[in-house]
C-alpha cells in the first residue's frame, strides 16, 4: 500500500521531504478551501522543487461544480505546474453521468499535456450529506473516464471517518470493483493507525492522510510531523508484514 500525505502548502512539504523516505507520494492541497481544495500553480511548483525528484506530486483540483470545461482547464493547470497525480473531488456531480463528462475532459486534458500522468477520480464516502454522487459509483466513473484509480475521502472533516460512512465490507467491493476495471484504489478520510489493518486486509493500493500525521491530530490546527509520518509507515509495514503471514500461512 502507497502512503500519501497532504500538506497544506510549502513548509509543510518540507516536513514530507524530510520524511520522504517513509512515503511515497505528496498531494499538494489547500485544506480551507474544502477536502479536496486546489493549491495555487506557484505553490505547486515549489513543492514539486522542494521534494526529491524521485518521489511523485499529486495535486487536487478541487471540490469541483459541474463544469466540464472549467475543471479540464484547472486539471491542465495542475499538470503544467509538476504535478504528476491530478486528484479530481466530484463535489458538484450529482449522477454517474455528469462525473463521467467532467473526468472525460480532464483525462484528455492532463493526457493530452503528458500522457503518463496519473488522473484520479475521487468521490466522497459521506456523499449522502452533501448529494454527490454514490461513493460506490467511482469504480465504473473512473474506468468509462478513462482515469487511472478510483478514490474516496471525506467531504466534511467532523471527525467522522470513512468507514463511519462506507463500512469494511463496502469498500472491499470498492477495492474489487476498482481492480476488476484495471484501477488502482485510494482510500482517505480522517483514516487513523487503526484503520490500517483493515485497510490492508481489502487490498487498498493508496491510502490518504493529513490528520493522522499531523501534531495532536488536528488537520486544521496541527502541522504535518515528519515523526508521525515514520510512526505511521512503520504502523503501514507491520501490518502489511502481518498480513503476508497470515496469507502465506493459509
Ligand atoms: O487525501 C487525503 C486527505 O488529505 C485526507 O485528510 P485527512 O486524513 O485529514 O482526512
Amino acid at each position: 500500500m502507497l502512503l500519501l500525505i497532504s500538506p497544506d502548502g510549502v513548509e509543510e512539504a518540507l516536513a514530507c521531504a524530510e520524511a520522504a523516505e517513509h512515503l511515497d507520494i505528496v498531494d499538494v492541497k489547500k485544506p480551507d478551501e474544502g477536502s479536496l481544495g486546489a493549491n495555487f500553480p506557484w505553490v505547486i511548483r515549489e513543492i514539486r522543487a522542494a521534494v526529491p525528484a524521485d518521489k511523485p506530486v499529486s495535486a487536487t483540483v478541487g471540490d469541483v461544480p459541474y463544469k466540464p470545461g472549467t475543471v479540464a482547464q484547472a486539471a491542465l493547470g495542475a499538470a503544467v505546474s509538476g504535478a504528476t497525480y491530478i486528484k479530481v473531488g466530484l463535489y458538484g456531480c450529482g449522477t454517474p453521468d455528469q462525473a463521467i463528462e467532467v473526468m472525460r475532459g480532464v483525462v484528455r486534458a492532463v493526457k493530452d499535456f503528458r500522457p503518463d500522468a496519473f488522473v484520479v477520480a475521487s468521490g466522497y464516502a459521506d456523499a449522502h450529506r452533501i448529494g454527490c454522487v454514490n461513493p460506490l459509483a467511482l469504480p465504473d466513473i473512473a474506468h468509462r473516464s478513462g482515469a487511472d484509480a478510483a478514490m474516496l475521502d471525506t467531504a466534511v472533516k467532523d471527525g467522522t471517518r470513512l468507514f463511519d460512512h462506507v463500512p469494511p465490507d463496502a469498500c472491499a467491493r470498492f477495492v474489487q470493483q476498482a481492480h476488476a476495471a484495471g484501477l488502482l484504489a485510494a482510500l482517505a478520510g480522517s483514516v487513523k493507525r487503526e484503520d490500517l489493518a483493515t485497510l490492508t486486509r481489502i487490498g487498498t493500493d493508496i491510502v490518504g492522510v493529513r490528520g493522522a500525521v499531523c501534531e495532536g491530530g488536528d488537520r486544521d490546527t496541527g502541522r504535518i510531523q515528519p515523526r508521525l509520518v515514520a510512526s505511521f509507515r512503520a504502523e503501514m509495514d507491520r501490518h502489511a508484514q502481518e498480513f503476508a503471514a497470515t496469507t502465506a500461512a493459509r
